[in-house]
């Protein structure tokens, strides 16, 4: 684990325009298969409309997700939904670089099966921390300082052996979501955090606050914070 980086941008569109740069240039400079976890909601939307109008080389990127609301993927609350539509649909990509969760059986046998997707992409059932699973993963924070759908007050935070896991408390939906495990076996952490309304989640966070789920997350690679001048007005 290493200083997490920040990068200051004046809103949410500059940063959007200058991420884009930069993540091309780091798949670049890549070896393949690159495998890079997207997030949802909305803070990211900007970003993969950028990504798209990029020169890429996009067959050497497996796309996974860190994770997922258990609706069916055409449901406006899909995060797959979102990334197709910003990203995915306009790139020249095939359908197997795309490890969506599965949303479509019951939440317990996806997670089982997404888990199972990820041990058969990183070639073993164990992580090691000098082999990530992920080279870059993509982190929004919400503004009660959760990640991926790792939400405060629910069991899954005190996950240790499993990868993926449903959630069933604090959300009306069931989500699927990456563990602590998996999230933070990246060679790359990206947090994409935009807006006035995230500024004190991302202090509690920067400073470790273990109450917040996002507080705990130990990345075992370089991390980088990218913020809008709103999402860093309380640094
Ligand atoms: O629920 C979720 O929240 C976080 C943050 O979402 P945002 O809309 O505030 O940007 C997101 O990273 C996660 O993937 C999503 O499912």
């Amino acid at each position: 684990m290493t200083a997490p980086r920040t990068e200051k941008f004046a809103d949410p569109q500059d940063l959007a325009l200058r991420a884009a740069d930069w993540m091309a240039g780091v798949i670049a400079a890549a070896d393949a298969p690159f495998r890079m976890a997207l997030s949802g909601g909305n803070s990211p939307r900007l970003l993969y409309g950028e990504l798209s109008l990029r020169r890429i080389d996009w067959s050497k990127v497996r796309f996974y997700w860190i994770d997922e609301r258990f609706v069916p993927p055409d449901h406006p609350d899909s995060n797959l939904r979102m990334a197709r539509e910003t990203l995915l649909a306009h790139i020249p990509i095939q359908p197997d670089q795309v490890h969506a969760m599965p949303t479509l059986s019951d939440p317990e046998t996806a997670a089982r099966a997404y888990e199972d997707d990820l041990k058969s992409a990183y070639g073993a059932t164990d992580l090691d921390a000098a082999r990530p699973l992920f080279d870059l993963t993509l982190i929004g924070l919400g503004s009660d300082g959760h990640i991926c759908s790792l939400l405060p007050g629910s069991p899954v935070l005190e996950e240790r052996t499993r990868w993926v896991a449903p959630v069933t408390q604090g959300r009306p939906e069931v989500r699927l979501t990456l563990t602590y495990p998996a999230v933070e076996s990246s060679r790359l952490t990206v947090f994409l955090v935009t807006g006035r309304d995230k500024a004190e989640a991302v202090k509690r966070v920067r400073q470790g606050d273990q109450n917040l789920p996002g507080g705990r997350l130990r990345p075992q690679g370089e991390t980088v914070w990218l913020l809008d001048r709103a999402a860093a007005s309380l640094l």
